[in-house]
């Protein structure tokens, strides 16, 4: 027999919904498309044909729908990679907990899981303007510190490379691989690189405003990591979380980013919206 999971584990609201997301297991599609900004779930449901729920709670709105006959769910994650940890479980045990018995359903359901973020590039050959494809996302939050790993020989490999790399400036990195089918179906024609996940905005993305940082050359520093054939391209702020929870869970992800910096050279776009929407136009004209 599965084990009961305890009510204070997996916390269900009065309403049959689960705790931070207030949604019911019926309310969210196998597809689920991630934006970090809450503004951004409407400009993705505008493009539905139809929309059967709109739900929310703090930072985390959800719009479901269809596009034809594809039920798709978008859901706002906030900022960072401790709302993942809360949406990423959270979405799992809608899809994979019993609420009734409180126990682990015997058929896995695995989700697809889509982020549509903004990012600043850290690569000459990546433009802002332009639009990336995350192959893997490397995390240098402690997100990951706290969940075992199940990781593929070379994902093993490539976490390994950077966090010797990385080792000297107290770092300990996690790397995980986007799901090679949903870069096939939704990628083929979009470059790719490897994502730096940040637990933060300024320092931890190497921008200096006003207090001092204490790691002064931390792009140079990623953008010459070696690992292996591939190359780091740019920052944001949840992609690497997505990656190995995802992973962890037994889902598919994939994240897509619209790039609004150059920190090269020292450029944040004067048009973020539109950029945001040819990402939005190009992905969900895949999806559909
Ligand atoms: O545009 P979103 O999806 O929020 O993504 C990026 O923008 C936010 C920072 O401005 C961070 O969440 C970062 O990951
Ligand atoms: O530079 C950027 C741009 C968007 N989001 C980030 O986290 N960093």
């Amino acid at each position: 027999m599965e084990k009961t999971i305890a009510a204070s584990d997996l916390i269900i609201n009065a309403d049959g919904s689960i705790y931070h997301l207030n949604l019911r297991p019926e309310d969210i599609a196998d597809t689920i498309i991630t934006v970090g900004d809450q503004e951004r779930v409407p400009e993705v449901s505008k493009y539905f044909d139809k929309i059967e729920l709109k739900k929310g709670k703090r930072e985390f709105i959800t719009h479901t729908g269809y596009i034809g006959k594809k039920r798709i769910t978008v859901i706002s994650t906030g900022i960072g990679t401790d709302n993942i940890d809360i949406v990423l479980n959270e979405l799992d045990a809608l899809a994979n907990i019993d609420f009734e018995q409180r126990q682990i359903k015997e058929n896995h359901k695995t989700l697809q899981i889509i982020r549509l973020g903004t990012s600043g590039s850290i690569n000459k050959d990546v433009e802002m303007g332009s639009i990336l494809a995350s192959s893997h996302g490397l995390g240098l939050d402690s997100l990951m510190h706290y969940y075992e790993r199940n990781l593929n020989n070379e994902d093993k490999v490539l976490e390994q490379q950077v966090k010797s790399s990385l080792q000297d400036l107290g770092l300990s990195p996690y790397l995980t691989s986007a799901s090679a089918s949903l870069l096939n179906t939704l990628a083929a024609d979009i470059p790719k690189g490897i994502t730096v996940t940040a637990p933060g905005f300024y320092a931890p993305q190497g921008r200096k405003v006003r207090a001092n940082n204490k790691i002064n050359n931390l792009i140079e520093r990623l953008t010459s990591l070696n690992v292996s054939k591939y190359q780091v391209t740019n920052l944001e702020m949840e992609t690497a979380g997505i990656y190995a929870l995802a992973n962890a869970l037994g889902h598919e992800a994939i994240s897509i980013n619209a790039i609004l910096a150059s920190r090269l050279n020292f450029e944040f776009a004067a048009n973020p919206a539109l950029i945001v929407e040819n990402m939005l136009k190009k992905v969900l004209e895949k999806l559909a």
